[in-house]
């Protein structure tokens, strides 16, 4: 099923929120670092935590899977660390990528990483610098994949940007705590996506490592920390549950469960957004520096306020994600009639009560451009053919499935129809 058509329909019912893919990925990696056994429970197996799952395995740690039913557990005995050659295929999975170059470096003599998809293209130049500064011999094609590094992190000060993504200071927060010395990341500008880096120290916490953090200025590992095997279930989503909750906001039965009202996840926003257009505020400005994730279907939900205009401001890194989404999203919704502005670093979206449809879009190989057509589908006058859907697998293999459940109305498409 590469193309699907979506007959405007209203959905209806309950839905679980699928296990967090930023926690998955977290929680497989710190029990991978960890002496002894861990259980992570409440996984699901996207292509993006497979390609976390299996780059762990090269890296010497042991998962076995269990469970028959959308979720898994996972059993995870860390690794050991004496790997000679590891080769990375982190498939399209950015996070997969930047948390596991310094963690490899630390586990094995040498890495080898690939990827599919646009990751390739996705910028690796704060993670190139660290090779210099740590001597770390390293090859690739281009500055892109593949990567070749082989040499270890050397401790210390690590100065490093907080403006093109969290991930590298992620994965440097994974690694140090490896090298048994006094580590301090300190961050030169401004940090965006600083829940994921919440969301990373949480994580290390629960598995025996303290950072501290002085106002994601300074980010600090003592020297005696040392990873500790826990257990863990994974908490549902807040990026994909914004799929839920904007489905109902613009007209849908919808009730979306199973989410941590104190989750730390900054994508928890979503539920502040949709309250700030309820207050009936003709402009609305969101400043997506924090929220990535939340762009693309937020651009659905502005374009389903009739009468409002939203600003998307501070946007420009969703330019570097799995599509360049501020032209991915502009441009499909724009098909559906959509009334959309592109901007260098953001949207301005006009709201209309509803979208025409009729016509064929793409979700530009980017799950949540998908999701988020999926989701405007069910406000437009006529059918939508989406092409290239399955790229859902990336986080959500099970979104058309629960869509359907939910009485979404989708026919696999070929031309002969
Ligand atoms: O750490 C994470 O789990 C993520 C961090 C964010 O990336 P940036 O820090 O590059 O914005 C986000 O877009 C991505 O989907 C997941
Ligand atoms: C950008 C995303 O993920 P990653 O950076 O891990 O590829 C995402 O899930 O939207």
């Amino acid at each position: 099923m590469s193309a699907i058509k979506i007959k405007p329909a209203k959905l209806n019912g309950k839905i679980y929120a699928p296990p967090s893919k930023s926690m998955s990925h977290r929680a497989l990696i710190c029990a991978g670092l960890s002496s002894g056994e861990s259980i992570v429970e409440n996984v699901i197996l996207s292509e993006d935590i497979k390609a976390t799952m299996d780059s762990m395995k090269q890296l010497g740690a042991e998962i076995e899977v269990s469970g028959d039913g959308p979720y898994s557990t996972l059993c995870i005995n860390g690794s050991k660390g004496n790997v000679s050659e590891a080769f990375i295929n982190c498939r399209e999975s950015g996070s997969t990528l930047r948390f596991l170059i310094p963690v490899g470096l630390m586990l094995a003599d040498r890495c080898t990483f690939t990827g599919s998809g646009n990751l390739s293209k996705r910028p690796l130049d704060v993670f190139f610098e660290i090779f210099k500064r740590d001597s770390i011999d390293y090859e690739t094609n281009d500055g892109q994949l593949p990567l070749w590094a082989k040499g270890n992190l050397k401790g210390g000060t690590y100065e490093m940007t907080g403006g093109v993504s969290s991930q590298f200071i992620s994965g440097l927060l994974f690694a140090l705590p490896l090298l048994r010395k006094d580590s301090t990341i300190k961050i030169k500008d401004n940090l965006e996506s600083r829940g994921y880096v919440d969301l990373t120290i949480n994580m290390l916490e629960k598995f025996g490592i303290s950072v501290e953090n002085q106002d994601y200025r300074e980010l600090k590992i003592n020297k005696e920390c040392k990873y500790k095997n826990a257990n863990y279930k994974v908490e549902g989503d807040y990026s994909q549950a914004a799929f839920f909750i904007v489905a109902r906001e613009i007209g849908n039965d919808v009730d979306c469960l199973g989410l941590n009202v104190d989750s730390l996840q900054g994508d928890k926003e979503i539920v502040d957004i949709v309250r700030k257009y309820d207050s009936g505020m003709e402009q609305v400005t969101i400043d997506a520096s924090q929220i990535p994730d939340l762009v693309p279907i937020l651009t659905v939900l502005a374009s389903l306020k009739d009468g409002v205009t939203t600003y998307i401001t501070n946007a420009e890194r969703l330019r570097i994600k799995e599509s360049d989404r501020l032209k991915a999203i502009s441009t499909e919704l724009g098909k559906l009639g959509a009334i959309i502005e592109e901007r260098k670093d953001g949207l301005i979206i006009k709201g209309k009560d509803v979208l025409d449809g009729g016509a064929v879009v793409d979700s530009w190989n980017d799950h949540r451009i998908a999701m988020s057509l999926a989701v405007a589908a069910t406000r437009c006058r006529e059918d939508i053919i989406l092409t290239d859907c399955m790229a859902v697998n990336k986080s959500y293999p099970n979104f058309w499935e629960d869509y359907k459940m939910l009485g979404g109305e989708i026919n696999e498409f070929n031309d002969r129809q």
